[in-house]
């Protein structure tokens, strides 16, 4: 896919300064997966935005505080190495405040980065005259003067009123190395364990069959619950899965003579998701025709593609 970009960005900024609120309105209130940790990220993914262009992976990075013990020092070092890590950072100003002490102690901190593309979004401007938004872009082209650090961007938004989210997506895409999607579209669920079942399972399924079932393969799982009545030193958990296939005859593929191969599916993953989980568990499998789900937007949605 040429063209295509990917790869990770966070936002910074003092608390309240409307974070959390710009991360879920670029993401479109998808809930972001944290399993399954493509390269080098260590760090907790607040978000993902997918777009036919590109795959922004939000990344949190605890806030950067004046250092007044070794441990806050240490805290502040792991925060620049995730600056170091991020191919692009927001420094998030909030409109209707003045730039303060401590967003110079953060300009001066991003700037000692050199040479990543820092994006200066003033947050929140639906709170503030438009002539207050133009004062206040002007304070922050000056405070990254000051610190000798030059914007890549300045974007003023509103979360809140949905207002330039989108031209800010495009701006941080602009930034993004040319890449395929670092996580698949849409996961159903922000449960790593879930993910990691549904992979245990799909591996398991294709053994030995790819060739016959090239990408016709979804694996969902439904539910993973603890079994009602079982001792805490006697742990069950029940794993409902359906795998979903394309034709009625992948189906047969899958499930072999007389259950056989349905059977091996279910003794092969469940050693391993017994690992994962750290109990044993009861392997609920059932196999379903999802005619075409390849090709139709709502059996896709609902198998979280
Ligand atoms: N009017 C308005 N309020 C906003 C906007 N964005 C955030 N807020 C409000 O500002 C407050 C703080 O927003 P958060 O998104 O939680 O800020 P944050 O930076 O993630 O905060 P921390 O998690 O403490 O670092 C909340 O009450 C939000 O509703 C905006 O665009 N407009």
């Amino acid at each position: 896919m040429s063209g295509f970009r990917s790869g990770f960005a966070c936002f910074v900024g003092r608390p309240n300064v409307g974070k959390s609120t710009l991360t879920n309105a670029l993401v479109g209130g998808k809930v972001a997966i944290t399993s399954s940790r493509p390269q080098t990220t260590r760090h907790a993914i607040r978000g993902l935005v997918h777009r036919p262009d590109a795959q922004i992976v939000l990344v949190d990075t605890p806030g950067l505080h004046r250092p007044r013990t070794l441990l806050g020092q240490r805290l502040n070092d792991l925060v620049r190495t995730t600056w170091a890590e991020v191919d692009t950072i927001g420094l998030c100003l909030p409109a209707d405040e003045r730039i303060g002490p401590g967003d110079r102690f953060l300009i001066r901190e991003i700037a000692a980065l050199r040479g990543k593309p820092v994006i200066a979004v003033a947050t929140k401007t639906d709170l503030v005259s438009p002539q207050r938004v133009a004062e206040h872009l002007m304070a922050i082209q000056a405070a990254g003067e000051e610190a000798g650090l030059r914007w890549h961007e300045m974007v003023p938004v509103s979360a809140v009123a949905d207002d330039q989210v989108g031209l800010l997506a495009d701006l941080i895409v602009a930034t993004l190395p040319e890449g395929p999607a670092l996580y698949p579209e849409g996961q159903l669920t922000d449960e790593p364990e879930a993910t990691l079942v549904a992979e245990v399972i799909r591996e398991a399924a294709l053994e030995g069959v790819r060739d016959e079932l090239p990408h016709s393969l979804a694996v969902v799982v439904d539910e993973m619950v603890p079994r009602e009545g079982r001792s805490a030193d006697n742990p069950l958990i029940d794993v409902r899965v359906n795998v979903y296939v394309e034709r009625d005859s992948q189906k047969g593929i899958i499930i072999g003579k007389q259950g056989s191969r349905l059977r091996e599916i279910g003794t092969t993953s469940r050693a391993q998701i017994e690992k994962i989980l750290g109990t044993p568990v009861y392997l609920d499998l059932h196999v379903k025709v999802a005619k075409e789900w390849q090709r139709d937007p709502k059996q896709l949605r609902k198998l979280g593609f």
